[in-house]
């Protein structure tokens, strides 16, 4: 018999993976830049059963797998699907759809109590995804804070910028501080785009909204949002609950 607390969570995004224990989803989660560290770090914490999601190349889910499968752990991928807990995916090939979306939309249908949502993913991209009725309705993928300086820096001449991630929107009288504010400005741009876009659909709605860079739309119009410390590792912990503790 499975305990929650053997059972190990695991987001594979671009930038970092972030781990933690079925028991303890509200801790920040261990976090590795590395497949190869990640799974240095495995054996200390003495878990049963390995749950992954993976945006990166399958080489890396697959070498965590067969280091699982050495180390006799139960381990699962999870993949987007055309049809999950009674959610449909928007996408004809669904397997092109990053699956840290759809675990996305897991997690999000898990915590809201109404009809049609949005949940935001702010990491490395900033993905946006609808969801009404059940059925979803797709969703915007756009780069992340970091993405979109270093995406400008790299096609201009002139322009650079330094590591600050502001938290409130000002002018910027420097380039850098310009460019920084300018990447402020545009994230949450995406923010009120979505609520703009479900505004438009006339029926009530939540927002749910994690990512390690969640922190840039903590701004007075997202009040009323649904933080969430990590999406798809809540939404791994559905699929666990489903295959272990139904
Ligand atoms: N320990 C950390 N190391 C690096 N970045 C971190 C850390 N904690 C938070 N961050 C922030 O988290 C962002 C990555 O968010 P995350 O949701 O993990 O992205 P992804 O899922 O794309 O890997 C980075 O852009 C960075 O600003
Ligand atoms: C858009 C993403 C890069 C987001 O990943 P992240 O920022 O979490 O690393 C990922 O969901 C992905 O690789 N998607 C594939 C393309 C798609 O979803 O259509
Ligand atoms: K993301």
């Amino acid at each position: 018999m499975a305990s929650e607390k053997n059972v190990l969570l695991v987001d594979v995004g671009n930038t970092l993976i972030k781990a933690c224990r079925m028991s303890e989803m509200d801790k920040e989660p261990a976090v590795h830049t590395t497949h190869r560290a990640f799974v240095a770090s495995l054996e200390a914490l003495k878990v049963t059963h390995v749950y992954l999601g993976s945006v990166r190349d399958d080489a890396v889910a697959n070498y965590i797998g067969a280091h699982c499968e050495q180390a006799g752990l139960g381990f699962k991928e999870i993949v987007t699907e055309k049809e999950t807990f009674g959610i449909t995916n928007a996408y004809a090939n669904v397997d092109t759809m990053g699956v840290d979306r759809w675990l996305g939309i897991m997690a999000a249908q898990g915590m809201t109590k109404k009809d049609s949502f949005c949940v935001m993913d702010v990491g490395t991209a900033i993905t946006v995804d609808f969801v009404s009725k059940g059925q979803h309705l797709g969703g915007w993928i756009a780069p992340g804070f970091h993405s979109m300086r270093t995406g400008l820096i790299e096609s201009t001449k002139k322009v650079f910028g330094d590591d600050t991630m502001p938290d409130t929107l000002t002018a910027g009288n420097t380039t850098q501080s310009g460019v920084a504010q300018g990447c402020l400005a545009a994230t949450q741009g995406i923010y009120r785009s979505a609520i703009a876009y479900l505004n438009s659909k006339q029926t009530p709605f939540d927002v749910i909204i994690g990512g390690g860079d969640k922190k840039l739309f903590a701004f007075p119009e997202s009040n009323g949002s649904i933080p969430v410390a990590n999406l798809v590792v809540q939404g791994l912990a559905r699929y666990a609950k489903r295959d272990l503790f139904a």
